[in-house]
């Protein structure tokens, strides 16, 4: 979902390549689920199944992890958790701001997500004074006169900037300025940082926006396949199909 944009090297200093790491999220999601079902061990072909991602693949990415599995057995799914866990910096803590308490704000400091995959909500900000002291999720809006001590005094490094567009970049800056090296930004706007800083954006209109293409690409095939007075191969398929029942002897509907 997040497309995003960092000063790294397409290569990881450790020799891991970026597009592993944007894969690694989706194996540990998989492997939580299985580990949930007390689930031992599991193949690379089931682990692709689950992450969406082709097993070939998968097998390369785990290949710089240092994970082979085990012939005939898989991998250890814990120790494959615990693996990736480590090589994402999950297994220390990261502690969070949000700027931006609207509506998403709100709704990003209620998301029990973060909690369990290591990144505390340490502090809410926003420019409202009308907002300042209130709880939500159980921690107490401050302002954003405060932004650099909040950042200082919980040793942040990651923000999440929730704001209106037009405020995102003034915020961004001061984020950066405190001392924050990771930004996660929701607000439709591009952000520009210095070198050393990352940059994840997320726009759930862009990924409607591209599911809206593929939709209308999947119309345009349906409608030349079908031919202009709908004789077309695939019009043909559907109908007979159609007129088949599930084992494609008997008509689906029998006529009355
Ligand atoms: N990425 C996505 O998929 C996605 C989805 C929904 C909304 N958004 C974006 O997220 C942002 C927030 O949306 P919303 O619906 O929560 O809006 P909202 O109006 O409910 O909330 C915005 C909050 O930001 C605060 N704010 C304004 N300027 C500020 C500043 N300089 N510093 C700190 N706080 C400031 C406001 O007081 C308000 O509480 C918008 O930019 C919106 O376009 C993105």
């Amino acid at each position: 979902m997040a497309t995003g944009r960092t000063h790294r090297p397409a290569t990881r200093s450790r020799g891991i390549p970026e597009a592993t790491v944007a894969r690694l999220p989706l194996y540990l999601r998989a492997l939580t689920a299985l580990s949930e079902r007390s689930v031992p061990t599991v193949s690379s072909e089931e682990l692709a199944a689950a992450a969406g991602v082709n097993s070939a693949k998968l097998r390369k990415d785990f290949s710089y992890l240092g994970s082979y599995g085990t012939r005939g057995v898989g991998y250890d799914v814990e120790y494959l958790v615990y693996q990736i866990s480590r090589e994402l910096g999950l297994t220390q803590d990261w502690p969070v701001v949000i700027v931006g308490i609207g509506n998403l704000g709100a709704a990003l400091a209620n998301y029990g997500g973060f909690a369990s995959r290591g990144f505390r909500v340490a502090a809410l900000i926003d420019a409202d004074p009308a907002m300042a002291g209130k709880p939500v999720a159980g921690i107490p809006v401050q302002h954003t006169d405060d932004l650099e001590k909040i950042i200082e005094d919980n040793g942040v490094s990651i923000g999440v900037i929730a704001t209106p567009a037009g405020a995102a970049q003034q915020v961004c800056d001061r984020l950066v300025a405190a001392g924050v090296t990771s930004i996660l930004n929701f607000a439709p706007t591009v952000l520009s940082v210095p070198e050393g800083v990352d940059v994840r954006k997320v726009d759930l209109s862009i990924e409607l926006q591209i599911l809206a293409f593929h939709e209308q690409r999947k119309a345009g095939e349906e409608a030349e396949a079908a031919g202009p007075d709908g004789s077309g191969p695939v019009a043909a398929a559907r109908k007979e199909s159609a007129e088949q029942g599930p084992d494609g002897d008997v008509p689906a509907v029998m006529p009355a």
